[in-house]
């Protein structure tokens, strides 16, 4: 089985489906960590962000791997692993207009859909564009202050900053943000993290483990 858990920045969405790829016993995979990845190779190579062709050049000079665990995801490209560098606050602010890039997303989309189920897929566009087949999907929200106030916890910068960006970026990524019709809306804000894992693990449909969608 597949599950979708889609939703705006900071909303919650890697932790949420880490908790519940651990109770199901499945590897859970962070689509955002590609985006960010591309963005941050882009920017240590000097390129116009801009240009996707010759972003896509630069990147499939030198494959990049998705490592999907249930604890926690990496990204490596050879044996260097850019996951600690893929939060920094100058990736944050670059991998909108990446992202926007639609072949871009086509070389996202083809290393998602090369994964073999079952797994729990976060991002923006899991259930509307790279997996609408799955059958349990989520959509993930919270106010921008809430969002920021937590993401304040993890970064040096102050909340207000924090929430003007969150805004922005939130603005930028509407057009590939949209909950999918069949997706289960939860606003995180009242919620304790292990709450919103819990709704969501009530809300799965009976599963056969065997399956592979
Ligand atoms: N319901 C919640 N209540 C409190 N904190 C939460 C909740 N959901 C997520 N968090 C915290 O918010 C932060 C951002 O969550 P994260 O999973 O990184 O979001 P996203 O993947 O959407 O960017 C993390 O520190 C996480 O522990
Ligand atoms: N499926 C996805 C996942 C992420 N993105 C874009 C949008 C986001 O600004 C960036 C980073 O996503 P990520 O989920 O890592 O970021 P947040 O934790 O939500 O801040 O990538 C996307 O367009 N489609």
């Amino acid at each position: 089985m597949i599950v979708t858990i889609d939703g705006v920045a900071a909303s919650g969405k890697s932790s949420v489906a880490s908790g519940v790829a651990r109770a199901l016993g499945v590897p859970y995979v962070s689509s955002g960590l590609l985006y960010r990845a591309a963005t941050l190779l882009g920017q240590e190579a000097g390129l116009d962000l801009t240009d996707a062709a010759e972003l896509l050049l630069h990147l499939r000079s030198r494959p990049l791997r998705l490592e999907p665990l249930a604890g926690g995801n990496r990204v490596w490209q050879g044996d260097r692993d850019l996951t600690p560098d893929l939060h920094a606050s100058g990736v944050d602010s670059g991998v909108s207009v990446v992202a926007a890039h639609p072949d871009v997303r086509a070389w996202v989309d083809g290393q998602l859909r090369a994964l073999t189920a079952p797994f729990v897929a976060e991002g923006r566009d899991m259930g509307t564009n790279v997996f609408p087949e799955a059958p349990a999907k989520f959509y993930l929200t919270a106010s921008p202050r809430v969002r920021a106030e937590r993401r304040a916890r993890e970064r040096p910068e102050d909340v207000e900053a924090i929430e003007a960006a969150l805004s922005r970026r939130d603005a930028l990524d509407m057009a590939q943000s949209a909950p999918a019709p069949d997706a289960q809306i939860i606003d995180t804000g009242p919620l304790t993290l292990d709450g919103v894992i819990g709704v969501i693990l009530a809300a799965l449909p009976a599963r056969d483990p065997s399956a592979s969608k």
